[in-house]
């Protein structure tokens, strides 16, 4: 049976992508490439060339491939962009990921799996977000995913769609193998930022915010590699396979790292010293944002396997490297 995929010429779609065609799936890749790359499909996934904005193409394509399981990853994703440009947020979102479930619930989709993230938390109490706790995001794409789990949970109810809605923290890394990782060269995520300092791309790292009640005054993050959080989308699969209900999960490791220590692994995996400067906090980012990380492996008996700074951040290394040498 074949599975859709939304955004998975992506970096973490198709990351998701390779496990599954690697698993055994027959996976259908629907992606408009405004950030993806048909070269991240290395398994000769099908890849449709379509947007989610358009709902009567969207019609045809569900009532040609008869989906019923569908991962929905299309979206945009940077925080800090969003504070500025919200209506982007809401549109590429929001609104598509209502498009997709329109389509979902006239054309029978029964399992469906989302791409949600932990800035749906704001910023919880002492740092640490359960999936029962508060939800009260501090920044646009944090709401335009909420408002996505919202859609999810109703139209679910509804229209018999069992979904999962993966909570991301930091994913960072890339494919082991580095056949894979995050394209974008205007990045903003800290670990490549980082790495594209050590390749002399940039001039410096700026460290946004030096004075947060943490142990060194720098902002803690849960980063999780890239594959870790793939194999979370198959073990979600395989639940819902099994007639698992909808159900919400965070994906982080349960401990946090600061953009301090960040800096410094990266100083010490490449053997560059780039020079790092202090510089304000920035809009829409909060002290301390670490995954609750009990549940995940509870229902799916999930589990890391690559859960150590230096693993992602060397893998993250290698795919820069093998990016900057491509160009
Ligand atoms: O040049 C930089 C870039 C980042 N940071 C800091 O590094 C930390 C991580 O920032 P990132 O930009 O790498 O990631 P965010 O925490 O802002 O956001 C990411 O994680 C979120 C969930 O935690 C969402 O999933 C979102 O999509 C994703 O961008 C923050 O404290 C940030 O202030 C710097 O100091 N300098």
């Amino acid at each position: 049976m074949k599975i859709l995929v939304t955004g998975g010429a992506g970096y973490i779609g198709s990351h998701v992508v390779r496990q599954l065609s690697e698993a055994g799936y027959q996976v259908v890749v629907y992606d408009n490439l405004s950030t993806g790359s048909a070269d991240a499909l290395v398994c000769g996934e099908q890849l449709v060339v379509g947007d989610l904005a358009d709902t009567a193409r969207l019609d045809a394509f569900f009532a040609e491939h008869g989906f019923r399981t569908v991962l929905h990853f299309a979206a945009s994703i940077v925080a800090p962009e969003s504070v500025t440009a919200p209506l982007k947020y809401y549109t590429n979102n929001t609104r598509n990921t209502l498009n997709l479930l329109t389509a979902c619930a006239k054309h029978g989709v029964e399992r469906f799996i989302f791409s949600s993230t932990a800035a749906v938390y704001g910023m919880p109490e002492n740092g640490l977000a359960a999936e029962d706790g508060a939800t009260s995001p501090i920044n646009p794409y944090g709401t335009s995913k909420l408002m996505s789990e919202w859609m999810l949970r109703d139209v679910g109810l509804a229209h018999g769609l069992r979904y999962v809605a993966l909570r991301y923290f930091n994913v960072a890394g890339a494919d082991p193998l580095a056949r894979m990782g995050q394209r974008t060269p205007e990045a903003t995520h800290l670990i490549k930022v980082s790495c594209q300092a050590a390749l002399g791309l940039r001039d410096q790292v700026a460290i946004f915010g030096t004075d947060y009640p943490t142990p060194d005054g720098t902002g803690i993050r849960d980063y999780i590699h890239i594959e870790d959080l793939a194999a979370a989308h198959l073990a979600a699969l395989g639940y819902l396979e099994r007639g698992g209900e909808s159900t919400v999960l965070n994906v982080g490791y349960g401990r946090g790292e600061s953009v301090r220590e960040v800096i410094e692994v990266v100083k010490r995996i490449s053997g560059v010293d780039f020079p790092v400067v202090e510089a304000p906090r920035r809009p829409g980012d909060p002290a301390m944002l670490v995954a609750r990380a009990e549940r995940i492996r509870l229902l799916l008996g999930w589990s890391p396997r690559y859960d150590d700074l230096a693993t992602i951040i060397g893998d993250a290394w290698r795919w820069e490297q093998k990016l900057t040498a491509a160009r």
